[in-house]
């Protein structure tokens, strides 16, 4: 589960920004919606533990996201939230596998080849497993950020515009290889994006515009 309660953030010199009290249980799948500038990556930045809020609270599962020391937030992150970063964030230099090995071991996890090399197959993308991720075209690189998110089986799958640009066919590939890899891992999925596509593909909706839940 994944939870909001009085939540605000400032940037330096910027206005608080208020975020609606909010629910995800289990398994939900939310779109978080809202015009350019709302808050939508900062409240990602935000349930991720990637920033620290002004006021309130996260909650994963039990655990109050701000009572971690940086540590202990680095390791429940790696170890319970997937993240797909909007510039997707590949180690360039390293292979598709090691970027995923990588994700095991900053989250405290023993290696598991097994694992790597089915959550590539799972994905389609296990003929580009030794290719160094510079190699990989964006399309195929999106994936591979799609594999090392949830290599680790996350209770939480983030992702920041994951349809951005692309054509119809492909932003309904994408957003079906999210809800398709967060149902494998019962994990509650979160897509933050403006593209009103991903209503007709992510039951839920958080609207940051009205602050408010969607039906
Ligand atoms: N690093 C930063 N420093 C200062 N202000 C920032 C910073 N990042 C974002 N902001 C401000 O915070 C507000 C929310 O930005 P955010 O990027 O979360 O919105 P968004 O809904 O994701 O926008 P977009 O759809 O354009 O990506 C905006 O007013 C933005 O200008």
């Amino acid at each position: 589960m994944l939870q909001t309660s009085a939540l605000t953030y400032r940037y330096r010199n910027g206005k608080p920004i208020r975020f609606p009290d909010w629910t995800a249980g289990p398994g939900e799948q939310w779109w978080l919606s809202g015009p350019s500038g709302s808050g939508k990556t900062t409240l990602l930045h935000l349930l991720a533990g990637l920033l620290r809020p002004a006021t309130g609270e996260v909650r994963v599962g039990e655990q109050a996201l701000t009572t971690l020391a940086p540590a202990q937030l680095d390791r429940f992150r790696g170890r319970h939230i997937g993240m797909v970063f909007q510039r997707l964030h590949l180690l360039p230099a390293l292979t598709v596998t090691a970027n995923l090995e990588l994700a095991r071991y900053l989250a405290g996890l023993p290696r598991d080849g097994v694992r790597v090399h089915s959550t590539l197959e799972r994905l389609d993308i296990a003929d580009l497993a030794h290719r160094r991720a510079h190699e990989l075209s964006q399309g195929q690189a999106q994936r591979v950020a799609i594999a090392r998110a949830v290599v680790n089986q996350p209770r939480i799958l983030l992702a920041d515009e994951p349809t951005a640009s692309l054509d119809e066919a492909n932003a309904e590939r994408v957003a079906r290889l999210l809800c398709d890899e967060a149902e494998a891992c019962a994990a509650t999925l979160v897509v933050a994006s403006h593209d009103r596509r991903l209503g007709r593909w992510l039951p839920q909706r958080l609207d940051l515009a009205e602050g408010r839940v969607a039906a």
